[in-house]
């Protein structure tokens, strides 16, 4: 019997963040394994026209839930979903639902956060920040509450290279932070954030940074852990490989080097990859709900859910695992043939930005015009070179991240827990998880059925030999007007002409001579 499972049965949690990608899998594996606990309160917001049952009615009718259903038949009786938006005051939580949550839940699990790398300070501050300090806040009022988990990431001091299990200090307090963004406008703020991030990447590694030390300063007499994930790619093992659900982070560049939209990308190719399993993240986190109620460590523990010092890959063995995939399972309707590659300084990306990427755009632009239809290829690969120079610093930088928290809680569970809650990274095979990965999102995100492999194939196939015949059209006309210009290219053509008109005589006479 699994302990950690048996923990959690007959609680009531709270999850921020559950409609999201982590969100999600959290709540399937711990109804899948903890069918009897008791309620799970998601604070949840009205989006794209969507009532909260509706938006919850989604996420449990998806193939996610499919095993959940089946172990936890009454699971839509677990789920209460309260209307809550986080960016308001006391989260415009109803008085009666704030008076429940209050008296009833036992574990908090925070990971609602803004994850755009493009957020406005502001905007990543309220969120990643004050939200924080606001269910801290709230966590502190409920009489039952065993354990807060809140979720960060690895990237929240990537201005460093060796990152250790324990929060760093920022210049500037979070609250005064928290403060100044209720009075500066909108141009003071722009103005001071880059003095602000310093030498991080963005404002969400930054913001994220001042949330842990929030978690930290106002956390109190709570029993309060902090997990903080690597790059999170699709599920490992459950409830099924390959299972992802939005273009964040390496997804979003499979699909863009499937299509063959992305043909380079500036990247240091020994760098370690760190990516990791969001069902090795979940895992770790329910395990970390556990230990931090049950065990109430003296202090606040990190926990690292990171694959590179347990069990290293590069991006030029992923790059390479997944055009090998790509192989085997082509993306349907591609633009051109996936075939990416490294570029290693600024001056080859611009110009096989220019070469791979913006000519074919106008070219194919070019071709709509010419068959009366709207062009839009530029403007697409306009947005994904932008997408790229934001996910750039990620794949140019290398980090050691130690994982000393996360080992000893691994030792500290009995075999069985090891089983059911595995987030031991090095039992990974990265070239079966790149190959699940590739067909997940083929599957689940581009909604793409198996049977239409042949037919991508072929169209591959097609788009080869245009490649072919493009290229030596393209030969052939340069050569002409060559030819047409220069003495030396006139007397080179002639060269090559002759040598082979030499050649052939020469081969038909001694075939002849034998006969
Ligand atoms: C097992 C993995 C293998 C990886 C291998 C990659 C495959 C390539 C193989 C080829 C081989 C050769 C070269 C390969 C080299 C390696 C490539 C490396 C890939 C790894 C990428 C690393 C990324 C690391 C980042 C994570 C670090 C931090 C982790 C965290 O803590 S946070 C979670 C991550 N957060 C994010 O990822 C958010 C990033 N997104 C944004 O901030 C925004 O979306 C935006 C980029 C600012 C764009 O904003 P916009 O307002 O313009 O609009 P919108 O958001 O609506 O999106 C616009 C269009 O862009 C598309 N899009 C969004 N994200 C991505 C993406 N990650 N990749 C590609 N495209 C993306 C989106 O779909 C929209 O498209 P449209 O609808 O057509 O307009
Ligand atoms: N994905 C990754 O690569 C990594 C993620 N992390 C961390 O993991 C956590 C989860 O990330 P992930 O699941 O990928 O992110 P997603 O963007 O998929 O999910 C974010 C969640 O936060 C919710 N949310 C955002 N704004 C509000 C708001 N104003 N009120 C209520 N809810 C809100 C979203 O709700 P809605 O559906 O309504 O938008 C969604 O449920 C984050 O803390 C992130 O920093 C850490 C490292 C890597």
């Amino acid at each position: 019997m699994s302990m950690i499972a048996a923990f959690y049965s007959n609680k009531s949690l709270l999850i921020t963040g559950a409609t999201g990608f982590l969100g999600k899998v959290l709540m399937e594996k711990l109804f899948r394994t903890s069918p009897h606990l008791k309620v799970i309160y998601i604070l949840v917001r009205p989006k794209s026209g969507q009532t909260l049952q509706e938006r919850v009615f989604q996420i449990l009718n998806s193939k996610l839930f499919e095993k959940v259903k089946e172990v936890c038949p009454n699971v839509h009786e677990k789920i209460r979903p309260i209307s809550a938006d986080l960016n308001q005051r006391d989260f415009a939580i109803s008085k009666e639902d704030m008076q429940e949550l209050l008296s009833c839940t036992n574990i908090i699990f925070h990971c609602a956060a803004t994850v755009r790398f493009d957020a406005h300070l502001r905007e990543a501050v309220q969120l990643n920040v004050t939200a924080t300090q606001q269910l801290l806040l709230m966590a502190s009022q409920m009489p039952k509450l065993e354990a807060f988990i809140h979720i960060s990431t690895a990237f929240s001091n990537c201005n460093l290279s060796r990152i250790d299990e324990v929060i760093y200090p920022c210049p500037v307090e979070p609250r005064k932070i928290i403060d100044s963004m209720e009075w500066l406008d909108d141009s003071i703020i722009d103005e001071i954030t880059p003095k602000l991030i310093g030498d991080r990447p963005n404002t969400y590694t930054y913001t994220k940074a001042l949330g842990e030390i929030v978690v930290q300063q106002e956390s109190g007499n709570l029993n309060v852990a902090i997990v903080r994930p690597s790059i999170v790619g699709a599920t490992w093992q459950e409830p099924f490989p390959g299972w992802v659900d939005n273009v964040n982070g390496p997804s979003g560049l499979i699909i863009a080097t499937g299509k063959g939209f992305l043909r380079s990308i500036k990247a240091t190719p020994m760098a370690v990859a760190d990516v990791i399993p969001v069902d090795t993240v979940v895992n770790l986190t329910i395990a970390v709900g556990w230990y931090t109620a049950v065990h109430r460590p003296k202090s606040t523990l990190i926990y690292h859910s990171t694959s590179g010092n347990l069990n290293p890959c590069n991006w030029h063995k992923m790059g390479l695992h997944v055009l090998a995939t790509m192989e085997k399972i082509p993306f349907e309707s591609a633009f051109r043939r996936p075939n990416a590659d490294f570029t290693t300084n600024n001056f080859t990306t611009q110009y096989w930005n220019a070469v791979s990427h913006r000519a074919p755009a106008i070219i194919y632009d070019f071709y709509l015009r010419l068959t009366g239809r709207k062009p839009r290829m530029l403007k697409l690969m306009n947005r994904l070179l932008r997408t790229i120079s934001m996910l750039e610093y990620f794949i140019n930088h290398s980090w050691e991240w130690s994982t000393n928290n996360t080992e000893m809680l691994l030792s500290e569970l009995s075999p069985e827990d090891q089983r059911v809650f595995n987030f031991d990274v090095r039992q990974l095979n990265w070239l079966e998880y790149i190959e699940n990965y590739v067909l997940g999102v083929k599957k689940y995100l581009l909604k793409e059925d198996l049977a239409g492999i042949p037919k991508a194939k072929q169209h591959l196939k097609r788009l080869r030999n245009i490649h072919y015949l493009f290229n030596t059209a393209l030969f052939l006309i340069i050569w002409r007007l060559l030819i047409a210009r220069s003495q030396i290219a006139r007397n080179i053509w002639f060269f090559i002409v002759s040598f082979c008109y030499k050649f052939i005589s020469y081969f038909r006479a001694s075939s002849t001579l034998k006969i």
